[in-house]
């Protein structure tokens, strides 16, 4: 049996004397845990010192807590917390199992600076205790004269506390009477005793660092003395901790302690520490061998428990010549060695051995801060032309009533004026401080896709409409796979030939899929996760839910039918993040980091951005007001086409823009209409509604793009231009836009966070799908107006044919309208192109803007605008007969059912608000079909 196991036989439990962050994320420590009985962890500040300082694990975070303005102790207590945390998560289950053997504890230390201040040492460990809120740390305090009444205080307050730096046996009685008196004073105040928990740190190998020497120096003068000497050496540490176990088990016994006992107390185990061996000609398990016995603790370095792995021999040792150990303390004095004064100065020494490294730590967590503050956010280029004005006064306008101030404060009056409204603002503002929260998340979120990649999954599909899978899609198109990452596709659509496709393209049992809903309800990611749950049902049987993660809000049912269906991860993310503005929350990182991207990374720019944007005080200027604030006034004086200009990398940057800015803004009559994925084309082609946003990579030359750009601003139409230094700048970009955003709604004056308008084609389709069910398919409505060539129109206009019904169509377009087509189908190129095509087309012959989006994504995206935002619409629809249909389990209807009934929902809904529609049925091929209709359009 491997001996770090077997060592449980004699009821010691073993701790490494050792923390970093990749031990927390790559598994090693869960493998100790799990594999090789490992029952807790001790730090120290010289450990930090050498995890934080002498490595560049910590960068990301460091850079992005100095932007939050964090000072150097706030950047080492929060990572400090946050491995902490993260290693008392892993070691939870343990603690939680073992309800008395006082198991599963990480240990914090106080700051060494405060190694003789009682009340700092108290303050701070309660602070500690309250910020790594989890009830198995144990906040670790020296045992000096000052610290000892620390101990007893935090011992009557609950606190778990870890006595450090114990080396003398006196010293170690007063540590045993302040727990004991800790635990009476909590007792006499009447609270509850149980798993209160504490041990007493006993330093040995520094013992013998100290004395050997000593003793070495008499016994090379020779005599009697020096063979006393000689007989003593390397005996010191090890008689201490002998008969300090001695006291141990007389000071947990008799009548004070079992009063104790009685009301549930645990004793304070003896831990034994530094027993890593310094000394060459010494067994390197000398601390380890000979200091097994019931109820206690060995805290035990990496290197050490790694060789007592290999050759350990267990067995209880520690009673074991107890009258040798006497004689050893005994005779000390008799060669003018005072033991206690030698402790006394191993616990000086020991502060220093610990405030040194600590110190050269701040300062090299100093440098990194000052030097994450010299960056500065990807600038902003805005060539505003005759509508600088209007914007420089707007700006003037919302400084003067110190915007940003109350933009912070979650001031809803800046938005709107009815009290629901401004209830409903302040509920979802939780984006705008989300990323601050994630930066101590991150080693749990690497730390679970090391678990993936070790379970053997070998690719990922992220479920979900709108918010919940569209920075998953941006993170794909512009970045490779990371070299530590997995496959990743996403699923968005309830198209069954998609849904196929990605089920031929995954090796099914060997696939995580991540079902992504916010709310829990949405009924398109609940019907994907059903779906591929049979499947690996069928693979699986009971395992299936090992395949399945969910990432959703806390308290919704799908929490509950996630657990029952045995899900092997719930993400519970933030009532207060709207889906829109959830990129930088798990909606977007837990995907990321699974795709092999640097979420600390993405989340220090996103946390540069909100700096910049006045997050942590003043600001000079404030990119997102700015953005915001002109892309509010070019709107209202009728620049409300926002079109994106961006290299093909960024291409799906546009479907994340379009939901963010769409959804948001696309209410009350108001809004900006996001135009993405349009070919930029002759100045001439454009209307006076556009404002062009140009997102591309600094130095990245993109040549056509930017001389079609410079001609339409010397034509008088609004230019911003946006260059990111690579793409995790993305992380600074969402933040950016998502700030203007809000700062636009608010020049609007409405409420960026609800979105009214979905709701109607849902309700839409929840309507056609009881049709469906009760009556085995959707009722037929309305009558075409033109069948040719297998493809079919409905609409208002009529004609005898398709190109009259089309020419009719279009010649409702008025000057700043949009055309917007709705493809109901299998995305693929060749029906992108079509698509294109058909943009191309419109937009030469009417000048209009144009859209395009796949149904039913773009339902919880621009959907919102189109019901919403002004009437300026020509919404052209695509269906097909969905020749790949598929069944749903456990429904009576197919996926194609659900999509049809969605399509015909959204047309019903466009339909009672008045819009212009054609619905056009492609048959049985959409690519045939589309170049059916393209043949047919008399528009040059
Ligand atoms: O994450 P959920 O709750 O499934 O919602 C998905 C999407 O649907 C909407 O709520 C509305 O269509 C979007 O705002 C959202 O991103
Ligand atoms: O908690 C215990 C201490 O971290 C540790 O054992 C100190 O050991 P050292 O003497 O090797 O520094």
């Amino acid at each position: 049996m491997n001996p770090l196991v077997a060592i449980r036989e004699f009821d010691q439990s073993l701790w490494l004397d050792f923390i970093s962050r990749p031990i927390l994320i790559d598994g090693k420590l869960q493998r100790r845990i799990t594999d090789e009985a490992l029952r807790g962890v001790t730090s120290n500040p010289a450990i930090f010192a050498k995890s934080i300082g002498d490595s560049t694990d910590y960068d990301s975070a460091i850079k992005a807590l100095a932007l939050q303005g964090k000072t150097t102790d706030e950047i080492y207590t929060s990572l400090a917390v946050a491995d902490v945390q993260q290693a008392c998560d892993l070691f939870r289950p343990l603690y939680d199992r073992e309800h008395t053997s006082s198991d599963g504890y990480v240990s914090l230390e106080v700051s060494p600076t405060l190694v003789n201040d009682t009340e700092g040492t108290i303050e701070e460990g309660l602070r500690l205790w309250k910020t790594v809120d989890r009830p198995n740390v144990m906040i670790k305090v020296p045992a000096t004269l000052e610290g000892l009444p620390a101990i007893r205080r935090l011992i009557a307050e609950g606190v778990n506390v870890n006595v450090t730096l114990i080396f003398g046996l006196e010293r170690y009685r007063l540590v045993t009477e302040a727990f004991l008196a800790g635990l009476e004073d909590r007792a006499q105040a009447g609270l509850p005793l149980a798993r209160i928990d504490s041990v007493a740190s006993f330093f040995l190998s520094r013992i013998d660092v100290l004395i050997d020497p000593m003793l070495e120096r008499i016994a090379a003068e020779g005599g009697e003395k020096g063979a006393l000497a000689q007989s003593l050496v390397g005996e010191v540490a090890l008689a201490s901790a002998k008969l300090a176990y001695q006291m141990y088990k007389e000071i947990f016994s008799g009548p004070r302690w079992e009063a104790l006992q009685a009301q549930g107390a645990e004793t304070q185990r003896l831990l034994w520490a530094s027993t890593g061996n310094k000394n060459p000609k010494y067994d390197d398990l000398k601390y380890v061998e000979n200091l097994i016995g019931p109820k206690t603790v060995n805290t035990v370095p990496v290197e050490t428990l790694d060789i007592f792995r290999e050759r350990g021999k267990p067995a209880v040792r520690l009673e074991e010549g107890l009258d040798k150990a006497r004689e050893v303390l005994r005779r000390l004095p008799e060669l003018g060695i005072n033991l206690e004064e030698q402790t006394n100065f191993l616990e000086v020494d020991g502060a220093k051995k610990f405030n040194e490294p600590f110190g050269k730590l701040m300062e090299s967590i100093e440098k990194k801060r000052a030097a994450a503050l010299t960056q500065t956010v990807v600038a902003q280029d805005m060539q505003l032309g005759q509508y600088q004005a209007a914007v420089d006064a707007k700006i003037q306008e919302l400084n003067d009533k110190n915007f940003t101030n109350g933009f912070w404060d979650k001031k809803a009056d800046l938005w709107v004026q009815d009290e629901a409204g401004q209830h409903s603002i302040r509920s979802f503002m939780g984006w705008l401080r989300v990323a601050e929260t994630m930066v101590g998340r991150v080693p749990e979120i690497e730390q679970f896709v090391n678990e993936i990649k070790a379970a053997g999954f070998k690719h990922v599909v992220v479920m979900g409409m709108g918010g919940s899978t569209m920075a998953p899609i941006v993170f794909k198109a512009a970045f490779e796979q990371g070299t530590n990452g997995l496959p990743m596709s996403v699923l968005d659509t309830t198209d069954p030939g998609t849904v196929r496709q990605i089920e031929a393209s995954v090796p099914l049992a060997e696939t995580l899929f991540i079902v992504a809903s916010k709310s829990g309800t949405t009924a398109e990611p609940l019907a994907f996760g059903d779906y591929f749950y049979a499947k690996l049902k069928e693979l699986k049987g009971d395992k299936a839910g090992e395949n399945f993660v969910a990432i959703t809000d806390p308290g919704s049912k799908f929490v509950t039918d996630a657990t029952a269906a045995g899900y092997r991860r719930i993400f519970l993310n933030f009532p207060e993040v709207g889906g829109r503005f959830s990129a930088l929350s798990y909606f977007g990182l837990v995907p990321a980091a699974l795709y092999g991207l640097p979420i600390g990374e993405l989340l220090e720019r996103a946390i540069l951005m909100m700096r910049a944007c006045g997050a942590y005080g003043a600001v000079e200027t404030n990119p997102g007001l700015e953005l915001g604030a002109a892309l509010g006034v070019l709107a209202e004086q009728g620049r409300d086409k926002l079109t994106l200009v961006v290299p093909n990398s960024l291409a799906d940057l546009g479907l994340w823009l379009e939901q963010l800015i769409a959804e948001s803004t696309g209410k009350e009559g108001k809004g900006i209409l996001p135009v993405a994925g349009e070919p930029l084309g002759d100045v001439s082609i454009y209307g006076n509604d556009r404002v062009f946003v140009y997102v591309g990579y600094e130095g990245q030359t993109d040549a056509d793009n930017t001389a079609r750009l410079q001609q339409l601003q010397q034509a008088g139409h609004p230019v911003i231009t946006i260059l990111m230094k690579d793409a995790l700048d993305l992380g600074q970009e969402f933040y950016r836009w998502e700030v203007a955003t809000a700062v636009a709604s608010a020049v609007f004056g409405i409420n960026p966070f609800d979105q009214p308008n979905v709701q109607a084609a849902k309700t839409a389709t929840d309507g056609l799908m009881k049709v469906v069910e009760s009556q085995g398919s959707l009722p037929e409505k309305s009558q075409p107006v033109a069948n040719e060539n297998g493809v079919t129109y409905y609409s208002t206009v009529s004609g005898s044919n398709a190109a009259e019904v089309l020419k009719a169509f279009f010649a409702q377009a008025r000057p700043g309208d949009f055309l917007c087509l709705q493809a109901y189908l299998t995305e693929t190129p060749a029906v992108s192109e079509c698509l294109q095509e058909l943009r191309r087309r419109v937009q030469q012959a009417l000048h209009i803007a144009t859209t395009s989006g796949y149904g039913p994504r773009f339902l919880h995206s621009t959907g919102q605008y189109h019901k919403g935002g002004p009437d300026t619409g020509l919404f052209v629809q695509f269906t097909d007969d969905n020749p790949q249909d598929l069944a749903l389990p456990g429904r009576s209807y197919t996926f194609g059912t659900f999509k049809n009934a969605q399509a015909l929902g959204d047309l019903e809904a466009l339909q009672s608000y008045h819009r212009r529609t054609l619905r056009v049925h492609l048959g049985k091929g959409a690519e045939a079909g589309l170049k059916t209709m393209l043949a047919a359009l008399p528009l040059a």
